[in-house]
């Protein structure tokens, strides 16, 4: 029997199948964090980490969006760089910077300095415990996400200590150690699978991989150090989930700017595939279409610097172009600190309206 209060908006799951739906579910990259000014007090007195590490903290920050917006999902309230914190890397989170690694791979060799089989219980163990407590603090109000980031874009933080207009180190690494970057790519996706089968078994209702480097390789470089990786995690999650008989959650692959990419991930056991927003909704809805696949995507979030008019325009317009069924409703990337909520609350609203009336002439 499931132990979480029963849902009253599975909005998102359904468009996640494919299913019917009345509007289309909207939700939001980093819906929770610094544009919101509640966000910015639980900051001034705890550190980034310390947030993501406490779940009652976590957990907090994850609804603070719900309370001001009629959004369709939750996303539990972390990083992707928790997981290279997990195999034993520090990473120091610098207001104006971003994340930085005191101590980044530099050559091959440094792969034995990794934990590479951790105990994700133990080392990750507080993420479960922020999913288990928001489930019940949603009390079915909506979808809780979860999500990790994808092998590459892990490796490449790791190696670059930080973010990078070129990621030439990394990048250096493919080319260079083929095979060492492999391993690499693997340790991490091991710990990936272990990491996703642990946030649905805590609860997360949909698990989304973030491939946000995915743009900075080649078609051919990206089949082979990241789609093969990708590939392997939304397989391996659906088996580990179906041998404990736990019916597998539908999942979503973001690669950011991977154009070439849609067809050959709607190939792969990901249920949606998230569009950038300069990707084009019209193309990838074929696409997806072929494969039975839901897209999520796709304004531009700088369109949420204009007028709450132009944002309910710019949306009808996307809106439409999903053509209402199989589509969840998302900015092309995340919310930058500078924005402001009620601009994010004028998107919500302008997907809900524009979708209910497209919906409804169907
Ligand atoms: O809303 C939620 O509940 C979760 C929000 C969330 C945060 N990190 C991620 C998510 C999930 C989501 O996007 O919905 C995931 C994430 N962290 C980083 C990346 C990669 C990347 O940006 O290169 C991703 C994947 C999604 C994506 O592509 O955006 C890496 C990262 N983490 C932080 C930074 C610094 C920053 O200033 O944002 C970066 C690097 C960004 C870059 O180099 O461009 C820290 C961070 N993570 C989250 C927050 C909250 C917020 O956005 O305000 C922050 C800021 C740290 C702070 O509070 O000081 C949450």
């Amino acid at each position: 029997m499931d132990p979480f209060p029963a849902m009253k908006n599975d909005l998102l799951l359904r468009a996640a199948r494919g299913e019917k739906v009345e509007k289309v579910p909207v939700w939001a990259m980093r819906q929770a964090g610094r544009y919101l000014p509640e966000f910015r007090e639980v900051r001034s007195k705890h550190d980034f980490f310390t947030v993501c590490r406490t779940p009652e903290l976590a957990c907090e920050v994850t609804l603070q969006p719900l309370r001001r917006m009629d959004l369709d999902a939750a996303i539990i309230f972390s990083d992707i760089l928790v997981i290279p914190q997990a195999l034993g890397m520090e990473v120091q989170m610098v207001p104006g910077k971003g994340p930085v690694f005191p101590n980044p791979l530099v050559t091959p060799d440094d792969i034995q300095k990794l934990n590479a089989t951790p105990d994700i219980s133990k080392e990750l163990g507080y993420v479960f415990e922020a999913i288990t407590l928001t489930r019940q603090k949603l009390e079915g109000k909506v979808p809780l996400i979860g999500f990790s980031g994808a092998p590459w874009t892990l490796m490449s933080y790791m190696i670059e200590g930080s973010g990078s207009t070129t990621f030439s180190k990394s990048r250096f690494w493919l080319y260079r150690y083929p095979e060492e970057s492999k391993k690499l790519l693997s340790i991490l996706t091991d710990v990936i699978v272990k990491y996703l089968v642990g946030q649905a078994k805590a609860g997360a209702q949909l698990l989304q991989v973030f491939e946000s480097h995915g743009g900075f390789l080649d078609e051919t470089i990206f089949n082979d150090f990241s789609l093969f990786y990708l590939r392997r995690i939304a397989s391996e999650v659906k088996q580990h989930l179906i041998s404990e008989d736990i019916t597998p959650v539908p999942m979503t692959v973001f690669a950011k700017g991977a154009h070439y990419a849609v067809e050959s991930l709607a190939q792969t056991e990901y249920d949606v595939i998230g569009l950038d927003w300069t990707m084009d909704p019209e193309k990838a809805r074929s696409t997806a279409q072929k494969y039975n696949k839901s897209l999520q995507g796709n304004l531009d979030p700088a369109a949420l610097y204009g007028s709450c008019e132009s944002i309910a325009q710019r949306t009808t317009e996307i809106v439409r172009k999903f053509g209402g069924k199989g589509h969840i409703a998302n900015l092309g990337h995340g919310m930058h600190p500078d924005m402001e909520p009620e601009h994010l609350n004028a998107f919500v609203e302008a997907v809900h309206k524009s979708s209910e009336e497209l919906i409804q002439k169907q």
